[in-house]
């Protein structure tokens, strides 16, 4: 029976799928498709890895896992939606909540006293941070808008803040010391096992990492980020945003890089609070106080200790002293340095540049803003784009081009799975990477406080990656670039592997270019402006990166994406956007009953995952579901049904009752499947004539507060109820 499996995740998605997952499972039935849900939400995730602290009826399966496993076979589709990375003031929340529950699940061991504390923190820490997409993606990925989406735009063009050659708006990135300037990379030439071993002064040896095992042709690199030079780099930014009276804003991605960032995060806090710290130190000590969790969590644990009062003042008077913090809620005096996943990157700079630059000051006003990011890998694209906008002005969605990715994603390659290697260094010496017979890979002398991190990817998922680069520029005729620098140790490995694998493909008549990122984003940019298209080819960070970008800059938001990960054994992962969970929106939904969660992408990735169980099971059925669901799509974009940011208009739901209403339309007017015709012309019938009933019953739901009776475990009776407000319509949804 063909099986398509749809995760239930968080927030704002959560939210969308009790009203979407109903319409879905209605449709799909008809043709004989199971469509099963799998809980990937961090609630779910916490309570599958502790069934020893749990009662029998309490006890979950380890849904992530069986989806990792299946995502490796071919029958695997999946259409996964974003999910909560959690940084560790979410996880703890959520913990708590679950406690609260009744669940008797341990609370988090910041500073685990013993081997069993060891053993739950050693579990935690794999559901913190970024854990489920790196599973889950065994391919790589192809994301771009659909042209319905681009036609979309160009009629309705989404606000674009105004630039100005005088925006006192840059970026700042380390110009020595970083993890760029250090970085060392091979090739290996026959499979082996390698350890990290930190060799100290004193002569005395730390294994950081034992029997790793590696694949012939795989690319290694190693670096490490000076400990000493980010604190001056940090130290001299403060002083730059203050004297020319610009925001100072940490732009880091602390959710995917859960290791690194979250202690470049805290550096951060450590230097604008350096007197505070000083002065403290040893009081944040004894209270287990770490800078790495923010601001906020800091503020909260002063709370509880006798001093507390003091140095909130303390706290308070340093950031009316320093320099003005960009802010991520002016209302609450929530700052850029409070929580170290509320400013992302991958989201938050698009965000900047498509406000002029600014972002927002204490008094909600939009300023203008030194972008400070550390490591200089991929700063230069921004401040790339940041002159480009200062040149030429705001781009124009009515008439700009687009930019499709093809990004190296497969088996966690490069930065983005490096968690598990890397080190804060604990003292001055040495980082060796051996192998099996003892020769030295690559070496690096560090002191205490630098950190430390390797990053693999095997040959497989780059000759996957070539090839998917080839079909796409092949299928749409679009040049493809490429983002390589061949000054980079990693990116000259990676360069010879592409030439090497590139001739293995008919590549006549294409245009295929390498590189440098920074040369790379200043054609793409101008040509963009002109209205051409140029696809970018990258490894998995720029794949992040500039998957957010230019969809915020084309489209407005990258939720309105097509986002395949075709896997590498033949199945097929199909995510919703590129975006993430908005909690804003959950936020709104709660207080006002409306919830703006715009669910395209969600539509999209339905639609390929359909046409892929088609393609797989030759059931002409199904290509009719999928192919009318693609009409139903193109018309609900042509009719601007996406939900409303404001109460008492259309928002979500109503969004999914005018795409159930297009789409059994378009079953009923096709004719290559009589079945579905006769079937489904009832059903349009009866949306049809209900269509302003439905309506107003699903107005009528908004307007007040909706108490769900939880943020990461939510009432799951209350919330079907509310996100399926209209008995007209589920009374039609129920019949079919
Ligand atoms: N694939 C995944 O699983 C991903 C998960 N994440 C996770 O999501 C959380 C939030 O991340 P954050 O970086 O703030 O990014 P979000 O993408 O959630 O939010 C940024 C803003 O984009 C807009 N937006 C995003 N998606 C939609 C949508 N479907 N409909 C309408 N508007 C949308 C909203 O703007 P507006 O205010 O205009 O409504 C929102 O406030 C984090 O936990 C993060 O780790 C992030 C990226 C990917
Ligand atoms: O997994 C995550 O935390 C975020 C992923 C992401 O931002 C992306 O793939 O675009
Ligand atoms: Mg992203």
């Amino acid at each position: 029976m063909p099986k398509i499996i749809y995760t239930k995740t968080d927030e704002a998605p959560a939210l969308a799928t009790q009203s979407f997952l109903p319409i879905v499972q209605a449709f799909t039935n008809t043709t004989g498709i199971k469509m099963e849900t799998k809980d990937i939400s961090l609630a779910a995730r916490i309570l599958a890895v502790f069934p020893d602290f749990l009662t029998k009826e309490q006890q979950i399966e380890d849904a992530l896992a069986e989806l990792g496993e299946l995502a490796k076979n071919p029958e695997a589709n999946i259409i996964k939606l974003p999910n909560i990375s959690a940084s560790i003031p979410q996880l703890k929340e959520a913990i708590e909540e679950l406690q609260s529950k009744g669940y008797a699940i341990p609370s988090y061991p910041d500073d685990p006293k013993d081997a069993k504390e060891k053993e739950i923190k050693g579990r935690y820490d794999k559901i913190k941070g970024s854990a489920v997409n790196p599973v889950l993606r065994e391919g790589n990925s192809d994301r771009r808008a659909p042209k319905a989406v681009k036609n979309y735009a160009k009629a309705n063009p989404h606000s674009m803040g105004a630039w100005s050659p005088d925006s006192k708006s840059q970026v700042a990135t380390m110009a020595s010391g970083d993890f760029k300037a250090n970085e060392k990379s091979i090739t290996l030439e026959k499979a082996t096992n390698i350890s990290v071993v930190l060799t100290k002064e004193d002569g005395s040896k730390e294994v950081l990492k034992e029997n790793l095992a590696l694949l012939q042709g795989e690319i290694i690199d190693a670096t490490v980020m000076s400990n000493k030079a980010l604190l001056a780099f940090l130290q001299e930014q403060m002083k730059e945003a203050k004297a020319a009276g610009v925001l100072f804003s940490l732009h880091m991605k602390a959710t995917m890089m859960k290791v690194s960032d979250p202690i470049i995060f805290g550096h951060a806090v450590e230097v604008f609070f350096a007197d505070v710290f000083k002065k403290y130190g040893k009081v944040f000590e004894e209270n287990g106080i770490s800078p790495n969790n923010g601001l906020e969590s800091l503020l909260n644990k002063l709370d509880k200790i006798s001093n507390g009062a003091e140095i909130k003042a303390e706290i308070e008077k340093t950031i009316e002293n320093g320099p003005a913090l960009a802010m991520v809620n002016s209302d609450k005096g929530i700052t850029n340095l409070h929580v170290p996943s509320d400013v992302i990157i991958d989201a938050s700079m698009p965000a900047m540049i498509r406000n002029s630059g600014k972002m927002w000051n204490k008094e909600g006003k939009a300023q203008d803003t030194l972008a400070v990011i550390p490591d200089s890998s991929y700063a230069e694209i921004y401040s790339a784009t940041i002159d480009f906008c200062k040149k030429h002005g705001a781009f124009d969605p009515t008439t700009m081009g687009t930019v499709p990715n093809v990004g190296l994603m497969a088996q966690k390659a490069e930065e983005y799975g490096s968690h598990d290697k890397t080190f804060e260094i604990t003292s001055n010496g040495k980082v060796q990477v051996i192998d099996a017979d003892g020769s030295i890979l690559i070496e690096h002398n560090v002191e205490a406080g630098d950190i430390w991190r390797m990053c693999q990817v095997k040959d497989a998922p780059i000759q996957d990656w070539v090839k998917l680069a080839v079909s796409r520029a092949r299928a749409t005729g679009t040049p493809a670039v490429f983002w390589l620098d061949e000054e980079r140790a990693h990116d000259i490995e990676l360069i010879k592997k592409v030439n090497t694998y590139l001739p293995n493909h008919d590549t006549s008549g294409l245009e295929i270019l390498i590189l440098s990122p920074l040369k790379a984003t200043e054609y793409t940019l101008s040509r963009l402006k002109d209205g051409k298209d140029t696809i970018s080819v990258s490894g998995n960070v720029l794949r992040d990166y500039l998957t957010d970008l230019f969809p915020i800059l084309e489209v407005g938001t990258s939720a309105k994406m097509l986002s395949i990960v075709p896997l590498m054994n033949g199945g097929g992962l199909f995510e919703t956007g590129a975006g993430g969970s908005a909690p804003k929106h959950v936020e709104q939904f709660t207080t006002e009953g409306h919830l703006r969660w715009d669910s395209l992408g969600e539509f999209l990735a339905l639609e390929v995952s359909l046409e892929h169980e088609a393609e797989k099971t030759g059931n002409k059925d199904i290509l009719v579901l999928a192919e009318t669901l693609g009409d139903a799509t193109e018309k609900f974009l042509l009719n601007d049904k996406s939900p409303s940011r404001k109460v008492n208009e259309l928002d979500n739901r109503g969004s999914h009752f005018y795409l159930t209403l297009y789409w059994a339309e378009a079953l009923a007017n096709q004719t290559k499947s009589p079945m579905l015709q006769t079937k489904f012309k009832e059903v349009y019938n009866a949306l049809k004539e209900n269509t302003d009933k439905i309506l107003e019953e699903l107005i009528n739901a908004q307007g007040s507060n909706v108490n769900i009776e939880g943020y990461y475990l939510p009432n799951p009776t209350i919330l079907a109820e509310a996100m399926r407000p209209s008995k007209t319509f589920n009374g039609i949804i129920n019949n079919i």
